[in-house]
């Protein structure tokens, strides 16, 4: 798929962008959010999927981090940066980006790699136009501007303890950190931050989901009206886009009763 940009209108292979269906996932440290966006994605068939094909695609918040000076970066590495405060994200380029995710336009996002705490300059995310977004991160739904973008709020609801069990090793596994450090951090911003600012963003939420993935009965009702919505291609409650032009049919035949499972998409021609 090729993607181009012809005097402010945005074309695809020769045909009008669509606007996805953007959906906010939310939710405190390891409670679960990106395991949480896998298993809809799996439900909808996609994670097989080749990227530039995918009609559902998942960013993350993380890679909106901003970039921190000399010394901040030494705090970072010394556990003594807040990332979880509104203020170590940079919500303008949140903002622009998801208005052009909106706008069905091509975006290029940076990975972010936990164990420099920076953009990565090697590992570049590009994102293609998609009927279905996913936006995960802990602080999706803090800054107003953003949080009216969304045409559907999730809140992945798991308890601390349970979060903080998770975290410890994935930290050290997958994120260069050593106990103290995960410890330290945890009691002097994560878990304050938590209390601060993401918590209270739970109240924005259109759907809260108890457990996270371990929650199969709520990921199963949210997947189901995600195709409702795109069978309709009139989403409720949608604000500044038009519907995503999408028919989620299954793969049978027209006179086949559709089974478990059957959930390819079909974009119109
Ligand atoms: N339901 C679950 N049961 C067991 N482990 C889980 C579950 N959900 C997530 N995890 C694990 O917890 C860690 C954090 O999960 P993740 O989905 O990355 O959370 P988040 O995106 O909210 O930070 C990962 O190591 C993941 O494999
Ligand atoms: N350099 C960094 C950047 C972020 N973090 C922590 O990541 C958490 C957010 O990611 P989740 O996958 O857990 O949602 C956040 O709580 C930050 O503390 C970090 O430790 N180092």
């Amino acid at each position: 798929m090729s993607a181009t940009k012809l005097n402010g209108d945005h074309k695809i292979n020769g045909t009008e962008a669509k606007a996805p269906f953007l959906i906010g996932v939310a939710g405190g440290t390891a409670s679960g959010k990106s395991t949480v966006c896998k298993r809809i994605m799996e439900k909808l068939g996609q994670v097989d999927v080749d990227q530039k094909k995918r009609q559902v695609v998942c960013i993350s918040q993380d890679s909106f981090y901003r970039e921190l000076s000399p010394s901040e970066i030494i705090k970072a590495e010394r556990g003594l940066f807040n990332f979880d405060h509104p203020d170590a994200f940079n919500e303008t380029l949140i903002y622009d980006t998801l208005k052009d995710v909106l706008a069905g336009k091509m975006v290029q996002i940076p990975a972010y790699d936990y164990r420099n705490h920076s953009l990565s300059k090697d590992e570049i995310l590009t994102i293609y136009p998609a009927d279905v977004v996913l936006f995960e991160g802990i602080l999706v739904f803090y800054f107003p501007e953003v949080r009216k973008l969304f045409h559907m709020k999730l809140f992945v609801d798991t308890d601390s303890d349970t979060r903080l069990a998770r975290r410890v090793p994935r930290d050290i596994n997958e994120r260069g950190r050593d106990l103290d450090q995960v410890l330290n951090q945890y009691m002097n911003f994560v878990k304050p931050a938590f209390e601060e600012f993401c918590s209270p963003t739970k109240k924005f939420a259109d759907v809260i989901i108890p457990r996270g993935a371990d929650n199969s009965v709520a990921i199963e009702l949210i997947v189901q009206h995600i195709r409702d919505i795109l069978n309709k291609g009139k989403p409720c409650g949608v604000r500044q886009v038009s519907p995503p032009k999408l028919v989620c049919t299954p793969n049978t035949s027209p006179s086949k009763k559709p089974s478990p499972g059957d959930h390819l998409f079909k974009r119109p021609h």
